[in-house]
């Protein structure tokens, strides 16, 4: 089993993305990937350091060991069909496109191959992406070589499909949803007398000193914070003013509101 060749196949900003984590993290080299988009002009960047660029899906997908789609969930069955004559029994296919199942995938792409889906995030850039993954018809050996891939551009889990929109909203909305809260305490932080870069620069080493409490401890958040809350202190004073005003609850209902979006399309 040999997995080289890398074809991504629509290079917006989640596969070049994946593509600049897979050449930072040493896991390809440039000349193994090729990355597909109609306008490539947006690729310069990845094609000056040696990475294959082209609008010809066809000739990438016939080139390629691992065939990663990254295309969106509106034109991702057209394309693939249009290209479908072009995938052999020896690939390997990772689909990234949220709400499409491994089912359908399969039926276009044929051959029996192994499909799998994984829902990483835009740090994968920066080799520190979430990633679940879930496949169908692999090996465990192949299943041990996706899950590397993306445990070398951050940290991967293995899950069941139907727990894949979740991931989705989760794990790679999650990046939108955690910036937004790190801009809020940056306007918080100018109104209390920062200037934009400094405010900028505390609030996201802080949330990232908060994440890494939480990931290297193994534990729940509200360990974390009954240490920081002083009794009469100003830290539960602005926690109590916080959820008064709803923040857990908005919180919670844009997480279910994102989810049924999946769901109901
Ligand atoms: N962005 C994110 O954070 C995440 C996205 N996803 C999923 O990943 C997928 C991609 O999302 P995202 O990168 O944000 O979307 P983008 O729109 O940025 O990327 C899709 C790319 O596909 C290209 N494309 C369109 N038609 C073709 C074609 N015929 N052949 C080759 N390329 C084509 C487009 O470029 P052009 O028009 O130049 O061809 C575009 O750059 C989606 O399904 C999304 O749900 C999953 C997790 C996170
Ligand atoms: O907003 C979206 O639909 C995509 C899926 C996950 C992140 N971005």
């Amino acid at each position: 089993m040999s997995y080289q060749k890398i074809a991504i196949i629509g290079g917006g900003n989640l596969g070049a993305a994946i593509a600049q984590g897979l050449l930072k993290s040493g896991f390809s080299q440039a000349a193994d990937i090729t990355v597909t988009k109609r306008n490539t002009t947006t690729l310069a960047a990845l094609q000056r350091q040696g990475v294959q660029i082209t609008s010809d899906n066809a000739a990438a997908i016939q080139g390629a060991d691992v065939v990663l789609v990254a295309l969106k969930p509106y034109n991702v069955r057209e394309i693939l069909t249009e290209f479908k004559a072009a995938f052999n029994s020896r690939q390997l296919i990772i689909s990234v496109v949220t709400g499409v199942f491994i089912d359908e995938l399969e039926a276009i792409v044929g051959h029996g191959l192994p499909v799998f889906r994984a829902m990483p995030n835009t740090a994968i850039a920066i080799e520190e992406s979430m990633t679940c993954i879930c496949q169908k018809n692999a090996s465990p050996e192949q299943v041990n070589w996706v899950t590397s891939l993306f445990n070398t551009v951050g940290v991967a889990v293995n899950i069941e499909e139907k727990l894949m929109d979740a991931a989705t909203v989760l794990g790679a909305c999650g990046i939108a949803y955690a910036l937004r809260f790190i801009r809020a305490n940056i306007q918080g932080g100018i109104e209390i007398g920062f200037d934009v870069r400094t405010a900028n620069l505390i609030a996201a080493q802080t949330i990232k000193g908060a994440a890494e409490l939480l990931i290297r401890g193994g534990r729940h958040p509200e360990e974390e914070i009954d240490k920081v809350t002083t009794p009469k202190g100003c830290t539960i004073v602005g926690l109590n003013e916080m959820e008064h005003q709803g923040f857990s609850s908005s919180l919670i209902k844009g997480i279910m509101a994102s989810y049924d979006k999946i769901i109901t399309g």
